[in-house]
């Protein structure tokens, strides 16, 4: 069993380290999501729920914990106060050091755990483009992004390779771009002992090809003086330095690899030959980070940028524009929310309401930087409301990242009543709760504070109110038992 590895026995720093710990069952991580909530609020409901953690030395906002389980069937994290993620996966992200207001594209963006990363790094402010190839594995992208209250994605499914140069930010480029390349996945042993199909150089040769037609796509995406995020989780050199080495040969001075570190990461640096092959000598500031080093799965990433002083010549292709979305700039369903929600609708001023079709309503912040007709858009923002039917009706993501604007119609649930209302069950209500809603109609569900989605207040003749959940029945399915 992972013999594959013994092409890398020279390469390595301490072998029999990297052996034991490519066995070993790599513990899980948790980042606080800020967008939704504070850092000591998700330390206390993890205490509370009596789950083990331990502060990452590299991210501010990120632990360890010794069961992930425990994390995903928890409430707060189905109602997007944080998110379960290998640790080492957010290195690339913050190396990649998105800031608020910028133009970024994630090349190959799904699931979206680093794209919902970078959104919360980037405080829900700029434009994240969030691509990859994947259709299915784009909606879990989607998905993932409304849970945790991003309002700044677009979602693109372009080849990355030839991903259009034209239309969406302007044509200046973006400010960083990150390439979480599809791999050979080497890295990921330890949580996948069985592999698939590992140690085939063939295939390290194949996946080399596709990664170097995607940095070079990503160099001419990006602006002058802009930052590329190279990254994989593999140790093949096939599919790490010598598709840097490559990048560095075709753009020839234009691109650099800068020092990246990492306080508290520990790393060993690129190899600059391999194989009787000699790569360029600046392949060595990439980070080679094995799975001894931090306790973590094993990862490659460079960090280049691009000299702002010349402007590689772009291509000039042009697809044709089919604009699917339509801006909703009647928002007829805005008198709706303020009547029953008594929501100060001016704050929507902030933020741009797309149409998909005609019932679905998208929100997205309103930036300088815009969107676009082209690239076409498969999804834009958060999904925001269906108003095909009499009274419209918001969505669960955008009730829980809006929800703190509703002034009326809003219940706290007991802990009990929020397992219900997340099971679908029946909620019946105490005389309390009753009082604070304002007859039949939408409500929103909320726990400790913290908006949760929204449900149905019922009644049976006149005494007994309850809520009908309107919680969708794929997210708690999605994340396992709830407790
Ligand atoms: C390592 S995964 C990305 C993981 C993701 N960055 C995250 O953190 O959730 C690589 C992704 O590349 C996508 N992909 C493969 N070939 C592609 C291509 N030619 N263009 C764009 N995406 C591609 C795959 O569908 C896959 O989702």
């Amino acid at each position: 069993m992972m013999e594959f590895l013994e092409r890398y026995r020279d390469i390595v720093d301490d072998w029999p380290a990297f052996l034991h710990f490519s066995r070993k069952p790599l513990k899980s991580g948790v980042w606080v999501n800020l967008l939704k909530t504070e850092q000591r609020v998700c330390e206390r409901l993890l205490q509370e729920a009596g789950i083990d953690f331990e502060p990452l030395r590299w991210c501010r906002f990120g632990y360890r914990v010794s069961d992930p389980g425990a994390v995903v069937s928890s409430w707060f994290f189905l109602v997007g106060l944080c998110h379960v993620q290998d640790v080492i996966s957010l290195v690339p992200v913050i190396l990649l050091d998105p800031q608020p207001g910028e133009s970024v594209l994630d090349l190959c963006a799904a699931p979206g755990n680093k794209t919902s990363f970078a959104a919360m790094l980037m405080k829900n402010s700029g434009r994240i483009v969030a691509n990859d190839m994947d259709t299915h594995r784009l909606g879990t992208a989607m998905h993932l992004c409304a849970r945790l209250g991003v309002v700044t994605a677009v979602f693109t499914k372009y080849n990355g390779a030839s991903y259009p140069y034209s239309g969406m930010i302007g044509d200046a480029g973006f400010d960083r771009i990150l390439v979480d390349a599809p791999c050979s996945g080497e890295g990921t042993t330890r949580k996948n002992p069985s592999g698939p199909g590992w140690c085939d150089k063939d295939f390290s040769l194949r996946m080399s090809r596709l990664q170097k037609a995607l940095l070079e796509r990503a160099v001419r995406l990006c602006k002058p003086g802009g930052r590329i995020v190279y990254s994989t989780c593999t140790y093949a050199p096939e599919e790490n330095e010598e598709v840097v080495d490559h990048v560095l040969r075709v753009f020839d001075g234009l691109i650099s690899v800068i020092d990246a570190d990492l306080p508290g990461l520990v790393c060993s640096e690129g190899i600059d030959s391999w194989e009787g092959r000699s790569f360029d000598r600046q392949v060595r500031k990439c980070l080679r980070i094995w799975p001894h080093q931090n306790d973590t799965g094993g990862f490659f990433v460079a960090v280049l940028e691009k000299s702002g002083d010349r402007e590689y010549p772009r291509g000039s292709e042009k697809d044709p524009a089919l604009v699917r979305w339509k801006k909703d700039e009647v928002c007829s369903w805005m008198s709706f929310l303020e009547k029953r929600f008594e929501i100060d609708t001016t704050a929507f001023d902030a933020y741009q309401f797309y149409r998909g079709n005609k019932k679905r309503v998208h929100v997205i912040k309103a930036e300088k930087l815009g969107i676009p007709g082209f690239p076409v858009p498969l999804g834009i923002g958060m999904p925001f409301l269906k108003d095909q039917g009499a009274v419209p009706k918001l969505t669960t993501a955008a009730s829980m990242y809006f929800g703190a604007m509703i002034r009326k119609n809003a219940v706290d649930l007991s802990r009990e009543q929020l397992g219900a209302y997340f099971r679908r069950e029946e909620v019946t209500l105490t005389k309390e709760q009753i009082s604070l809603c304002d007859g039949r109609g939408y409500v929103l569900v909320r726990h400790r504070g913290v908006p949760c989605g929204l449900a149905m207040l019922k009644s049976r003749g006149s005494e007994i109110w309850y809520l009908e959940s309107l919680f969708p029945a794929g997210w708690a399915k999605a994340y396992g038992q709830l407790n």
